[in-house]
């Protein structure tokens, strides 16, 4: 079974507004609540491809019910821990709408207002640690996102020493040192985009040949596989066969980027388990990616097929 671990799930209150003015008053010209966070992405994307997984983590107040409740509809079978203190968060994504002479609107800029989320006691904390426990070789964790201030940075870290002897495929989509913390733990996965792989060794990364040489740092460092995303520049991967690869984002219009990453982990850890072959894992992600990106919601089987048809034919 596929878990995804969400720490600091949300409601992602998507707003777009025509030419958005700051210091003035702004009406919404659309708005969208979706259930958000990393991993439930995660989740929400490997469900429209057709892979069942399960999110665990942490949910707390009428925040927490109404993602329950958003999983719920969506037919996903969620184990979150109900924590008493607080609300899981909302997190504010602002798209602001350029209006063309047409009429027709396009996202001039995207910003986004992240919350805290609620406590986790140390009681919730172990029933979490406790389902954890029930892992089973074979299994697959995907540990994603970023996690509330009162926890430690070492988190993810002490996550998979936990798990070390038990043969669990782990993923990791973190930034700065809840990332770098786990690698010695070697995650089957990693996924920072360019500017967090450059945050990390203080540089700033543009081109793809930087990029290949700093993913490679990182699997020098323990990461099997290091897949770096580059938003509407496409990706790379650095595989454990010693193999990269490099692709830039298919063509479209971007609708909602919120939640591309997250998909395109989904698309690839979908591609690998389905093929085992890490050049169809990685234009799986590529394309998923970008089907989000390229949608309001979250991508569907469909629209990541399109895409991959196209990259197809180009090659
Ligand atoms: N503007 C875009 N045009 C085309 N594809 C895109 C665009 N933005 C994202 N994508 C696709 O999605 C993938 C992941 O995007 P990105 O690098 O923005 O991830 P991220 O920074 O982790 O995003 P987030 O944290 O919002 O999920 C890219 O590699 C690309 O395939
Ligand atoms: O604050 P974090 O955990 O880093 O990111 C949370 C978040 O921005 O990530 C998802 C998109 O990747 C959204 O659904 C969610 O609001």
């Amino acid at each position: 079974m596929i878990y995804t671990v969400t720490f600091n799930p949300s409601l992602d209150y998507i707003v777009g507004v025509d030419e958005f003015k700051t210091g003035k008053v702004n009406r919404t010209a659309e708005e969208l609540i979706l259930p958000g966070g990393k991993g439930i992405n995660v989740s929400i994307v490997l469900q429209n491809l057709g892979m069942e997984s399960i999110p665990l983590g942490f949910a707390g107040g009428f925040t927490g019910e109404e993602i329950r409740r958003l999983m719920k509809e969506r037919k996903i079978e969620e184990q979150f821990v109900r924590v008493k203190k607080g609300i899981s968060r909302i997190n504010v994504k602002l798209r602001s709408l350029h209006v063309g002479e047409n009429g027709e609107k396009t996202v001039s800029e995207e910003s986004e207002i992240n919350g805290m989320g609620p406590e986790i006691s140390g009681e919730e904390l172990e029933i979490f640690y406790q389902q954890l426990d029930a892992l089973q070789k074979g299994d697959i964790l995907v540990l994603a996102g970023s996690i509330p201030t009162v926890l430690p940075s070492t988190i993810y870290r002490d996550i998979m020493k936990r798990l070390q002897k038990r043969e669990v495929m782990i993923v990791v989509d973190a930034t700065k040192n809840l990332l770098v913390n786990v690698l010695e733990y070697h995650p089957f996965l990693i996924k920072p985009n360019n500017y967090e792989l450059g945050e990390i060794f203080g540089v700033t990364l543009s081109t793809k040949e930087d990029v290949i040489l700093y993913a490679k740092k990182l699997q020098e460092m323990g990461a099997a596989n290091v897949l770096v995303s580059m938003a509407g520049d496409g990706a790379v991967l650095v595989a454990e066969d010693g193999s990269t690869y490099k692709s830039e984002a298919p063509e479209g219009k971007v609708k909602n980027s919120v939640g591309a990453g997250d998909s395109m982990v989904a698309g690839f850890l979908y591609g690998y388990l389905k093929f085992g072959i890490y050049e169809d894992a990685f234009y799986y992600g590529v394309c998923t990616g970008s089907a989000s990106a390229f949608s309001e919601n979250l991508a569907t089987r469909e629209e990541v097929d399109t895409l991959l048809r196209n990259i197809k034919n180009r090659a």
